[in-house]
């Protein structure tokens, strides 16, 4: 693995909170031929937020799906809570791991908003009764539980990315991937969206991994940044550790 810009002054002094993904994949090739990551580890840890920034195509989203097992590596590994993750196990993940995707309109489709939260719980086994109490509880958790009738293609991008967030919230997961999270928002609506994120970790204790391009979020709110180029993680640390590495800042992508 070429780690040689990697970050040697990463956390190693420091405790270790418990781990709960683990992903060392030493491809993920693409059905075209194009590979999305390649010599990559990542770790998530129990309540924390990790940022991950990196220019356009630099292997985010491709990382992001390999959390929960949408992707799987080529090569490689992924273990979730001491559960090594195949083809076979990689459902097991679901309720563990959701991902909010970076096109809310890739994941809203049900008639209703409250519906379309009640889907992930009904289809975990919930009972209508509990799934509709995991919703009603994700939609408040979001301060959106007035939309419950609306119709989701109607709403605003906001919104829809609230209540995206509100349909992963309410499977109970212990980790969330968000993509995006604020792309596309006003100053008012990504406000709110940072405030759930350090929400859902600080209350709920879950962790959370977000890809995105906006640095001053990450330094705000990010336990830990992982920059990824060209499809490999080249540094990881304290916002501090990687905001105050001008070496890392200046090289070209
Ligand atoms: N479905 C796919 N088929 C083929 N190649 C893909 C596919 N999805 C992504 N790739 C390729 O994998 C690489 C990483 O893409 P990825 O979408 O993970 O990057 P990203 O960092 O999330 O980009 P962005 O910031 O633009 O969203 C790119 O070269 C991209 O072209």
């Amino acid at each position: 693995m070429d780690r040689k810009y990697i970050d040697s002054v990463s956390d190693h002094y420091r405790p270790r909170p418990h781990e709960l993904i683990h992903i060392d994949c030493a491809s993920h090739t693409y059905p075209d031929g194009s590979i999305g990551i390649h010599d990559l580890c990542f770790r998530v840890h129990e309540n924390e937020i990790i940022a991950v920034c990196g220019a356009n195509g630099s292997g985010k989203s491709t990382l992001l799906e390999h959390l929960n097992g949408l992707l799987l590596p080529s090569k490689g590994n992924i273990n979730v809570m001491g559960q090594r993750i195949d083809s076979r196990t990689k459902k097991d993940l679901w309720k563990n791991v959701g991902i909010v995707f970076q096109r809310s309109d890739d994941q809203l489709f049900a008639p209703t908003v409250l519906d379309d939260v009640m889907f992930g719980p009904l289809n975990l086994g919930m009972n209508r009764g509990e799934a509709w109490d995991a919703a009603m509880k994700a939609l408040r958790v979001l301060g959106a539980e007035e939309l419950i009738n609306k119709i989701p293609n109607y709403l605003s991008g906001g919104q829809k990315r609230l209540v995206s967030i509100a349909g992963i919230l309410a499977m109970k997961p212990k980790i969330i991937a968000l993509d995006e999270p604020t792309s596309d928002l006003d100053p008012k609506h990504a406000e709110i969206i940072e405030k759930v994120i350090c929400e859902l970790k600080e209350k709920h204790g879950i962790s959370v991994v977000l890809a995105t391009h906006d640095l001053d979020l990450a330094a705000r709110i990010a336990d830990r940044i992982c920059i990824v180029k060209k499809g490999s993680v080249i540094a990881e640390g304290r916002p501090s550790e990687i905001f105050y590495n001008t070496k890392l800042l200046e090289m070209p992508d």
